[in-house]
């Protein structure tokens, strides 16, 4: 029983915060007088059992707590008004059936309503399910660090995966590398594993440059707890130049450190080739030569920082994580799966080196802000009442490019501040494919038992390997890594991450959960992750296409929540992830009321009550009541009321152009006309493109087939509107009165879509919408107003 001799906590030595452990100097109590000696002894005694006593009360305390959200009793009765709004729409639609005498096109469009608000009250409903049980986990890694020395720690490997050296610069990339080095955790206990799929000498060149720059980054950090250690965020922000404290002494160098680095690497990426004197310094270089291509070429492991070898250390003598890079093998004619292929590659990979218990996944752009997120997570895993059934814990997707007004709607607050918490009150929050942490075996196909995992030690050995074993692990990687190893195996399907889905990641969550495992949904009050959002319109399209198409595959698959989940999860969890696998045909129900209800308008065709008849009220209060909900949700979870604005344009155009498309995609390749692709989203523009992006203007510039939409259905409406207005004046202006809500739906239109026309008719920079598509969108919409 005696009392932790914690040195002080000096640059030289790599001690992590030991803050609550008793200092007490050996060499000086010795040399003390023997009545203070023993004065101090039985102080120290009497201290030491008192947190004795503490720990022991503790020990029981759990290692995260979950707390329901606020109000969810006054959104209960609110959902239930307009849940009867709903039924009173629909006895309306079908009690005022229009007879055969009043048109066909009448009839016609009445269906159309019909089937609309039908599908739209169904999804209305399933949408409920994630705002019914919303519920938010703490952790307590104060808790965790006074149970669990960190000899008890678990090993944890980070993957993190880049495909493309041109979207994905490899700065971007060593810069999330460098940000998880330096995570707060025994480095001995820590690998982080970059997987290349663009199999490029740069993307290795640049990790190499960072395994340099973490000699001295890592301890940067460290010595002055630094926050974010990504060194591009961190340089980014703001320094006092005056200051003359250490900190303010050793930035300068540090940064000059930084800058240069970057140069070198750029400069290389800019020549387009790496100089001899650099390959000569590094064995890996020869894994490359002129004719191997991003498609072709064998697998490349190379342990880069092997954290074993006591003698590879930072320029204060501290041992480093382990870090590897892979490239897997890739020959034409194998299917290498994307994303999900790099995942699995690097899930055999590592349990070869490292073998991690915890597995953190992260995109290439996506780095780490807080030092303790690795700690965090480990309160969930290792609570000892709950953390054997977490199968993962995912984090919400945060940007740090977004401006102010989120012109994009990418910021998702409502999904990853309420939703996905919702999802998480049923024990299944969804795996987002990136800032999610995982338990090895859940991730790699085991099936949950309480027998098996309750009371489960973790790996926390050291790797163990010697050094003649770095070429051993090196060439059994390689093997792991190779195309032909997953043939005639369960990998991709009931091992690792499955195959054939665009959404890769949302699959095989809902698989690992459907085999009985819990998922935990952690939103800190910080984000701990910050990635890169589109910072174009069809960048940002292209993905939603991508996402809104995975998902639509999957509720059609045999994963579909209500069948493969039916009696696995719970029901909530089952429409939960309905609101995302059901995005892409909500086009339909979107475009008939952008598109039909316009037509009628002009037309004169009353689609809704009049404005002096009862059955306006429940349209009414549905109406406006659901855009004030959405209004008020989105303030409260910090969007500004423009953003909330923008968000509803963005919602218009995604239905009616990605969720489209992503639908028509899906069809044909059920009818097993095409494969599933994976188009890697662009994290690079030009800079003209950005500063306009900044401005919040947005951004056409080319002829996309989703541009001609967006702006013929802004046309449509405006001449529409136009028309009916005139129709009212001129011919009928008693029929205002039933025309009223067509109006007020074409007039949104058009307010909502006044930056379209802007980009039609009045803008002259290159993001404006091209002539040959504006030419396009005028002919379409007039040609749709002269149908009778
Ligand atoms: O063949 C491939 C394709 C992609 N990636 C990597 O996958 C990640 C995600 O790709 P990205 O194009 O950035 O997709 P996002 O739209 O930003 O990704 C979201 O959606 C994807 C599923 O659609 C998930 O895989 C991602 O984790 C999630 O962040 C990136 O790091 C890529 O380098 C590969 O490793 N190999
Ligand atoms: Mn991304």
């Amino acid at each position: 029983m005696y009392i932790y001799a914690s040195g002080p906590l000096s640059a030289g030595k790599c001690q992590l915060h030991n803050n609550n452990l008793l200092a007490v100097d050996l060499e000086m109590a010795a040399s003390m007088r023997r009545e203070i000696a023993a004065a101090a002894a039985a102080a120290a005694a009497a201290a030491a059992a008192e947190e004795e006593e503490e720990e022991e009360e503790e020990a029981f305390l759990p290692l995260f707590e979950t707390k329901e959200a606020k109000g969810r009793v006054s959104y209960r009765l609110f959902a239930a008004t307009v849940f009867v709004g709903i039924c009173l729409i629909l006895v309306y639609r079908i009690v005022n059936f229009p007879r055969a005498e009043e048109g066909r096109g009448r009839v016609w469009a009445w269906i159309g309503m019909l089937t609309a608000e039908v599908l739209l009250s169904l999804y209305w409903i399933i949408t409920q399910s994630a705002r019914w049980n919303v519920s938010y986990c703490f952790p307590f890694k104060d808790r965790l660090h006074h149970r669990y020395d960190e000899e008890k720690l678990p090993q944890v490997d980070v993957f993190v995966c880049t495909a493309d050296p041109t979207i994905e610069p490899p700065t971007m990339v060593v810069n999330t590398v460098l940000s998880v080095m330096t995570y707060n955790y025994p480095p001995e206990k820590l690998s982080i594993y970059l997987s290349d799929d663009g199999g490029s000498e740069f993307t290795f060149y640049a990790l190499l440059e960072a395994s340099h720059f973490s000699k001295y980054w890592l301890p940067f950090c460290k010595k002055f707890n630094v926050e974010p250690r990504s060194p591009e965020a961190y340089f980014k922000q703001n320094f006092d130049e005056t200051d003359t404290t250490q900190l303010a002494q050793e930035w300068l160098g540090i940064k000059k450190g930084y800058e240069d680095m970057k140069n070198r690497i750029e400069s290389a990426i800019a020549r387009g080739s790496i100089s001899n004197e650099i390959k000569n310094q590094h064995k890996g270089f020869s894994e490359w030569n002129s004719k191997m291509t991003k498609q072709d070429h064998q697998s490349i492991v190379q342990i880069i920082i092997d954290g074993n070898d006591k003698t590879v250390v930072d320029n204060e003598g501290c041992q480093l994580p382990t870090l590897v890079y892979l490239s897997r093998e890739k020959r034409p004619g194998y299917p290498h799966n994307f994303k999900a292929g790099a995942m699995n590659a690097l899930i055999r990979v590592s349990s070869e080196i490292s073998n991690g218990s915890i597995i953190l996944n992260l995109d290439c752009d996506m780095y780490a802000t807080a030092a303790d997120a690795i700690r965090e997570a480990l309160c969930f895993f290792m609570d000892e009442k709950r953390g054997h059934e977490i199968a993962f814990v995912q984090h919400p997707q945060c940007f740090d490019n977004i401006t102010k007004n989120d012109l994009y709607g990418n910021n998702c607050h409502v999904i990853n501040q309420i939703e996905l918490a919702g999802i998480g009150g049923y024990d299944a929050a969804p795996y987002c494919g990136t800032g999610c942490f995982h338990r090895r075996e859940s991730l790699s196909g085991e099936k949950y038992s309480e027998e098996h995992y309750s009371g489960r030690s973790w790996n926390v050995e050291p790797i163990k390997n010697d050094k003649s074993r770095v070429d051993e692990m090196e060439n059994a990687s390689k093997v792991l890594a190779s195309c032909g190893y997953e043939k005639d195996t369960q990998w991709g399907k009931e091992m690792g991450l499955i195959y054939g889905c665009a959404s890769e990641d949302v699959i095989t969550g809902l698989a690992i959960l459907c085999r009985g495992w819990k998922s935990i949904f952690y939103k800190p009050d910080r984000a701990a992750f910050l990635g890169v959002a589109p910072t174009t319109l069809d960048i940002s399209l292209a993905q939603f296409k991508r996402w809104s198409e995975g998902m639509f595959q999957i509720f059609l698959s045999k994963y579909c929540p209500f069948i493969y989940g039916h009696g696995k999860i719970k029901l909530g969890a089952q429409m939960g992830y309905c609101i995302y696998f059901l995005w892409a045909p909500l086009f339909l129900p979107t475009l008939f009321y952008v598109i039909v209800s316009p037509l009628c308008l002009l037309h004169g065709i009353s689609l809704f009550p009049k404005v002096t008849s009862l059955w306006f009220i429940p349209f009414a209060y549905v109406f406006i009541t659901n855009n004030i909900y959405s209004m008020l949700e989105e303030l409260s979870c910090g969007t500004t009321l423009k953003g909330w604005w923008n968000l509803q344009r963005m919602l218009i155009i995604r239905k009616t152009t990605a969720f489209f498309f992503a639908f028509v995609d899906v069809i044909i390749r059920q009818l097993g006309l095409s494969q599933t692709a994976f188009a890697i989203t662009a994290k690079v523009v030009t800079e003209d493109v950005l500063s306009r992006y900044e401005q919040e203007i947005m951004e056409f510039g080319s002829s996309s087939i989703m541009f001609t939409i967006i702006a013929t259905l802004a046309m449509l409406n405006l001449l529409s509107l136009a028309g009916g207005i005139i129709r009212a004046i001129v011919v009928d202006f008693g029929g205002v009165e039933k025309m009223i809500f067509q109006i007020i739906l074409s007039g949104l239109m058009v307010l909502v879509n006044l930056p379209i026309y802007e980009a039609l008719f009045i803008r002259k920079d290159k993001g404006r919408i091209p002539f040959s598509v504006m030419f396009k969108s005028v002919v379409l919409a007039s040609s749709a107003c002269m149908i009778t």
